[in-house]
């Protein structure tokens, strides 16, 4: 077990105990139960809320730009104890060699009732996924950082992934989905969703198409976690240059 000192914040870095679940091989998707702890989760809430912003998407010329395809609310947030911690247990994960100059800032992600994320994949068109950018986004966690209890609707569907059977997961995805509609997951506070966006060559994976389900009721605050293949530039790290699509 990792553990640091943050004397500024009295913040402890520890991990909590994270259950890792196979969802598919392929694309690769594993689910992480309890992967943020409860004081990270009320931490990243009390430093998003004053930051959000609509959320945008890339457009055809480069430029982000508000759209209906995603109505939410984002913000990236600053690097402190807490985020660096988050940080280098994505990276833990990714088995070590992942490194920290590969991490996009990280994104949270505010939905009201109405909001959602319209079918995407998060890997993106050559043109945002530069040298400059650290090429494209090779992974993916979807974590749940803030979901009330009388939130309903906000499910995170991959239309493309057939679900697991067992009855075991029927706490955290959809059971009684049409199997048209492939898997649901639900928004659960504190759990993850893990995946890889690119094939082995480095091209997209189409399969990893997913949306963000409009909220019926109550509100979800999510963050993106998105590892790029190589470095990305400064510029963007010091968030000087926003990527936040
Ligand atoms: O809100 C969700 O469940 C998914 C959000 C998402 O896919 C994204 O922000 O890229
Ligand atoms: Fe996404």
């Amino acid at each position: 077990e990792v553990t640091t000192r943050d004397a500024t914040l009295g913040f402890e870095c520890t991990d909590p105990p994270t259950q890792a679940h196979k969802v598919s091989s392929s694309p690769l998707i594993i689910y992480l139960q309890n992967f943020i702890t409860v004081d990270e989760r009320s931490h990243l809430k009390l430093v998003s809320e004053p930051k959000f912003r609509p959320s945008v998407v890339a457009s055809h010329d480069g430029a982000p730009q508000r759209s209906d395809i995603r109505t939410s609310q984002s913000t990236d947030v600053h690097r402190d104890a807490v985020v660096r911690c988050i940080e280098q247990r994505a990276l833990r994960f990714q088995g070590f060699d992942a490194r920290e100059e590969q991490l996009e800032p990280l994104q949270l992600v505010k939905y009201g009732p109405g909001e959602h994320y319209d079918f995407h994949t998060d890997w993106l068109d050559s043109q945002y996924s530069t040298s400059f950018n650290g090429g494209n986004r090779m992974t993916s966690f979807f974590v749940y950082v803030h979901v009330p209890n009388d939130t309903t609707g906000g499910g995170t569907n991959f239309p493309l992934v057939t679900p697991p059977r067992d009855s075991r997961w029927c706490g955290l995805i959809e059971c009684d989905e049409p199997y048209a509609n492939g898997l649901t997951f639900r928004p659960v506070e504190g759990n993850a969703i893990f995946w890889e966006n690119l094939a082995p060559s480095g091209a997209g994976d189409a399969r990893t198409e997913h949306a963000g389900l409009p909220v019926t009721t109550g509100s979800k605050i999510g963050m993106n976690i998105w590892t790029r293949q190589a470095p990305v530039s400064d510029e963007v790290r010091r968030q000087d240059v926003p990527l936040d699509f």
